[in-house]
C-alpha cells in the first residue's frame, strides 16, 4: 500500500489523527479460503469492503468462529475435518450494545452480530419487546452469549464494560417526511442514550445509525464534550449503506462483479449532502454524462425509494442491518489489530471546513487512525460543484445538533 507521509492535524482539544493522501491503496486483505467441504455461508460475501472474498478470514464476521459453529451443527457424517472444527476459535471477544435493538434495524442486526466470532457478549436494549429478541437469538449456536435490558433503569447496565455500542433507536421515516423531520423525536432520545454511555463506558467506540445522522452525531458530540469524555476518533455517524447501494448500483450498471466494486460516499447522510465519488470507483471506469447524473441521484435517493415502497411501514432495515453489521465488523477486526481496515463514515473531520464530515478512515485499534483525503483530491467538476452545493445544508444541519445540546443545558442550569 501506497501512503504518503501522514501529516498530523489536531481534532478539537482531544483527536489527533494523520491524513493519508495516497492516491492508490488497497482496502483489506483478501480472505482466504481454506474449507470448501461444508460453505453454509458463503452467500454472505460482499460484507466486507475488499476483494476476493471467497471465505474464512481468521478474523472475520461470519468467518471462523460462525464456521466452526455451524459446523458443529452440521450432522457428523458431514463433520469429515475435526482439525479444522477445532482450530476455528474466536481469536478475540468483544462486547457490544444495540441501543434500539427490538427494531427493524435492531433485530436483523443483532442476528448478523451474533454471528460474528469477535463478539463474546451481545447486550441487546431497548424500552420494550427486547426480551424476545434476546431469548430468540440466544438459541443461535453461535459463540456470543445474548443478555437483555429493558427501559432506562437498565440502560446503565446494557452498557457496562462494552467495546462498541451502535445506537439504531428512535423513528423512522414515513413517505413525504426528510431525514430532519425526524430531529425532534430523534435528538433527544440520541441524547439520552449518550448521556448513558458517557457514564458507562466512555472508552467505547459509538456506532450512530439514528437519523438524521447530520445532526446525531453531532448532538452526540457535544453531549460527550460537556461530559469531559469526547474521543473524536471513537465516535462515528454509520453511513456505510450508501457505500452499499453506491457499489450495488454501479455494478449493476457497468456490468462489474460485485465484489470488485469499491465507491467511495463523502458528505452527509442525507439527500444532496450523500455524494458518491463515481470519479474514485475502483475498478477504474468510465461513465457517460447521463450515467452519473442517474447514479448519483439514485444514490442520493435511496432512502427515499425504500420509504415510498414501504409505503408507512417504515425505512431501510435489512439493508441497514447488513450494511452496519459490516462497520461494526470492520470496527472490532481494527480494535483486534487488523492494521488494514478501511471504511466510510461521517466523523469529526479537517478534510473540508465543516466539523463532521463523512469521507473514507483508517481504522484502528483506537478508532479512527487517519482521514484519507486523497478522496477529495481531483474531483471531477460535477463532484466539486455537488461538494460546494451539499455544504450549506450540511453545516446547518450540524449546528442545528449543538445548538439542541447547547440548549438544554442552559436551560437545565
Ligand atoms: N444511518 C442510516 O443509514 C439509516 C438510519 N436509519 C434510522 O434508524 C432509526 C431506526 O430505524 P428502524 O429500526 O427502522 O425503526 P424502528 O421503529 O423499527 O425501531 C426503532 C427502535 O428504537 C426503539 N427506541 C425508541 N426509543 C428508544 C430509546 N429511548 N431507547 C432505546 N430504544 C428506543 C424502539 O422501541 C424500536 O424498537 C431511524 O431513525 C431511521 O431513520 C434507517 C436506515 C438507514
Ligand atoms: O431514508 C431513510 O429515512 C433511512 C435512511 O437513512 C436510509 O435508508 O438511507
Amino acid at each position: 500500500m501506497a501512503k504518503s507521509a501522514p501529516a498530523s492535524f489536531s481534532m478539537g482539544s482531544v483527536a489527533s489523527y494523520s491524513t493519508i493522501s495516497c492516491s492508490r491503496f488497497k482496502f483489506s486483505k483478501p480472505f482466504v479460503a481454506r474449507n470448501n467441504s461444508w460453505n453454509p455461508i458463503q452467500s454472505f460475501c460482499g460484507l466486507r469492503p475488499t476483494t476476493g472474498l471467497s471465505l474464512t478470514s481468521e478474523r472475520s464476521f461470519l468467518g471462523q468462529g460462525s464456521i466452526a459453529s455451524l459446523q458443529a451443527s452440521k450432522p457428523t457424517y458431514l463433520n469429515q475435518n475435526k482439525s479444522i472444527s477445532k482450530s476455528l476459535q474466536p481469536k478475540a471477544s468483544f462486547k457490544v450494545a444495540i441501543l434500539g435493538a427490538a427494531g427493524g434495524i435492531g433485530q436483523p442486526l443483532s442476528l448478523l452480530i451474533k454471528m460474528s466470532p469477535l463478539v463474546s457478549s451481545l447486550h441487546l436494549y431497548d424500552i420494550a419487546n427486547v426480551k424476545g429478541v434476546a431469548a430468540d437469538l440466544s438459541h443461535c449456536n453461535t459463540p456470543s452469549k445474548v443478555l437483555d435490558f429493558t427501559g432506562p433503569s437498565e440502560l446503565a447496565d446494557s452498557l457496562k464494560g462494552v467495546d462498541l455500542v451502535v445506537i439504531p433507536a428512535g423513528v423512522p421515516r414515513k413517505p413525504g417526511m426528510t431525514r430532519d423531520d425526524l430531529f425532534n423525536i430523534n435528538a433527544g432520545i440520541v441524547k439520552t442514550l449518550i448521556e448513558a454511555v458517557a457514564d458507562n463506558c466512555p472508552e467505547a467506540l459509538i456506532c450512530i445509525i439514528s437519523n438524521p445522522v447530520n445532526s446525531t452525531v453531532p448532538i452526540a458530540a457535544e453531549v460527550l464534550k460537556q461530559k469531559g469524555v469526547c474521543d473524536p476518533k471513537k465516535l462515528f455517524g454509520v453511513t456505510t449503506l450508501d457505500v452499499v447501494r453506491a457499489n450495488r448500483f454501479v455494478a449493476e450498471k457497468k456490468n462489474l462483479r460485485l465484489i470488485d466494486v469499491d465507491v467511495p460516499v463523502i458528505g452527509g447522510h442525507a439527500g444532496i449532502t450523500i455524494l458518491p465519488l463515481l470519479s474514485k470507483t475502483k475498478p477504474s471506469v468510465t461513465f457517460t454524462k447521463e450515467e452519473i447524473e442517474e447514479l448519483t441521484v439514485r444514490i442520493q435517493n435511496a432512502g427515499t425509494e425504500v420509504v415510498e415502497a414501504k409505503a408507512g411501514a417504515g425505512s431501510a432495515t435489512l439493508s441497514m442491518a447488513y450494511a452496519a453489521a459490516r462497520f461494526v465488523e470492520s470496527s472490532l477486526r481494527a480494535l483486534d489489530g487488523d492494521g488494514d481496515v478501511f471504511e466510510c463514515s461521517y466523523v469529526q473531520s479537517e478534510l473540508t471546513e465543516l466539523p463532521f464530515f463523512a469521507s473514507r478512515v483508517k481504522l484502528g485499534r483506537k478508532g479512527v487512525e487517519a482521514v484519507i483525503s486523497a478522496d477529495l483530491q481531483g474531483l471531477t467538476d460535477y463532484e466539486e460543484k455537488a461538494l460546494e452545493a451539499l455544504k450549506p445544508e450540511l453545516k446547518a444541519s450540524i449546528e442545528k445538533g449543538v445548538a439542541f445540546v447547547q440548549k438544554q443545558t442552559h436551560a437545565s442550569v
